[in-house]
């Protein structure tokens, strides 16, 4: 745990690449997301995340969604967090095959974010989200860390 978490920021890793603090240490993607640009990313749900049979666990596509959505804001503001996210699964999501994501920013107000995203396969849409990101504040890390010590 660094000494103040408040500092931490997404940078790209060691080959390039926007990760979450999960996976900075493999410099991967384990989620299976490699970014075309800031608002295109290929996208393969490995076959570990399978809910039904070949068929990818929702959560996943949700996880998925969350990533690309704060990528699609982080380089206009490298600390934000998510503060809602809905997800509309319009066709099964088939495990390892390509997928492509496109995610955008629908509006941006102080603090407040809305974007969206559509993921398809051969260009037919599987599923759409839109989220509500918010910048946190300066102690949005420390103030979590002195709440959870509260509740020891
Ligand atoms: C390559 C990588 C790309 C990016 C990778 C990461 C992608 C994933 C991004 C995420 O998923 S972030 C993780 C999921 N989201 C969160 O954990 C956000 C949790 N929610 C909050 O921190 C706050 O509710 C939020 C910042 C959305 C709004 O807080 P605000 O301070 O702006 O509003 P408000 O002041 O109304 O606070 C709402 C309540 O939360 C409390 N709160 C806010 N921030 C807090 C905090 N930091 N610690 C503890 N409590 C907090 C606050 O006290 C208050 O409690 P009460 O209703 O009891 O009064």
């Amino acid at each position: 745990m660094p000494d103040d978490p408040d500092a931490f920021a997404i940078y790209p890793s060691a080959s390039g690449r926007l990760l979450c603090g999960g996976c900075a240490a493999e410099d991967r993607c384990r989620l299976g997301i490699a970014a075309v640009d800031a608002t295109r990313f290929d996208v393969v749900c490995p076959a570990h995340w399978q809910g039904g049979p070949g068929v990818a666990h929702g959560g996943w596509t949700a996880a998925v969604f969350d990533e690309v959505l704060n990528l699609a804001a982080l380089s206009t503001e490298p600390r934000l967090v998510t503060k809602s996210l809905t997800v509309s699964y319009l066709r099964p999501v088939p495990v390892e095959r390509p997928l492509l994501v496109t995610a955008q920013i629908d509006h941006h107000a102080g603090r407040d974010w809305t974007v969206s995203a559509r993921m398809s396969l051969a260009g037919t849409p599987l599923a759409t989200a839109h989220a509500e990101l918010r910048t946190r504040r300066p102690d949005h890390y420390a103030r979590h860390e002195a709440w959870l010590a509260s509740h020891n």
